[in-house]
């Protein structure tokens, strides 16, 4: 069987491993993509140098795709994945990896939708992925041997750093990683409007917050970086930042994040008993 990887159905996720994986050293044309659009395949080919096959051009695409891949990555939104499993199983070699990065979609899901004994691994990837900064749990299903999930593993460290998990914990696991980074930008736009508030112009107020949250995200990308450590050094005693520091505690910032936290796991929970 080839190395090709299949990313079937290639949005925000399933563009930012692809990306990822490419500026790890990839050959593009171990990769091909599907896509509902025949604009957004044009779009993928010209930005990747990609294979991007269209639904509306050639409605067979996701098993075209499959057909003689060695691993396919599953990127539709939850609702769609199991059918998109079943479009799929006629087309997939009994050692095709398949690969899902859709929250809340359980392996048993994935598995009663795909034929018996197919080797499956349920991701939680996020789209840091793209710059090879990702976080990506892998959690093997029942049929996946050791070789298989290495052999996943290491395909998907290209975008970023890979940490097996036991299913159960995927939904606390996407509640920090899987949606964090949109955390991350939530913190920038409030931080730009806050500018604004204070008296600075807008567009110097959004490179400022922007800038600024880039800046810290590199600090902390740094071996060994400690959160608590980096904050306290920003911190001076009786200083500026300890008064705001002081104001977000007062005003329960870190209960507020825990309960954001909490609701978008919950909300995990809520999507896989939808699923059935
Ligand atoms: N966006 C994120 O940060 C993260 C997303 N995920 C998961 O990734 C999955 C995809 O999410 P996004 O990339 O955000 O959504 P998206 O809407 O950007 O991407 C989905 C893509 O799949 C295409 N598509 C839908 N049905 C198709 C089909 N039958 N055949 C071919 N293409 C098809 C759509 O046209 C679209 O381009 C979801 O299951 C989500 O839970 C997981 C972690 C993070
Ligand atoms: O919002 C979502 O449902 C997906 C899963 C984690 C990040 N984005």
């Amino acid at each position: 069987m080839s190395n090709r990887i299949a990313f079937l159905g290639c949005g925000s996720m399933n563009e930012a491993i692809l990306g990822g994986l490419l500026a790890a050293g990839t050959d593009p044309s171990d990769i091909v993509a599907t896509v509902r659009r025949a604009e957004r395949a044009d779009e993928l080919a010209q930005r990747h140098g990609v294979m991007a096959i269209a639904g509306e051009e050639e409605p067979d695409n996701n098993k075209l795709a499959s057909k003689g891949s060695s691993m396919v990555i599953l990127g539709v939104k939850p609702v769609g994945i199991l059918d998109l499993a079943r479009e799929i199983s006629p087309a997939l070699g009994k050692d095709t990896i398949v690969v899902s990065v859709a929250a809340a979609v359980s392996i048993a899901q994935l598995e009663a939708a795909l034929p018996d004994g197919q080797p499956v691994i349920r991701t939680m990837p996020n789209t840091p992925a793209r710059l090879g900064r990702g976080v990506i749990s892998v959690s093997p299903g029942t049929h996946c041997t050791p070789e298989q999930l290495e052999k996943a593993k290491k395909a998907l460290a290209g975008a970023g750093t890979v940490v097996q998990i036991p299913e159960e914990q995927v939904d606390a696991l996407s509640a920090i990683s899987g949606s964090g980074p949109a955390y991350a930008f939530y913190l920038a736009e409030a931080m730009a409007a806050a500018g604004v508030e204070l008296g600075l112009d807008e567009e110097l107020s959004v490179m400022l917050a922007r800038e600024t949250v880039a800046g810290a995200g590199f600090m902390l990308a740094e071996p060994g970086a400690n959160p608590s450590a980096l904050r306290i050094a920003v911190t001076s005693p009786n200083g500026t930042t300890e008064r705001a520091i002081a104001a977000f505690d007062d005003g329960g910032i870190p209960k507020i994040i825990a309960d954001g936290a909490r609701a978008a796991a919950a909300r995990a929970a809520e999507i896989t008993k939808q699923l059935g």
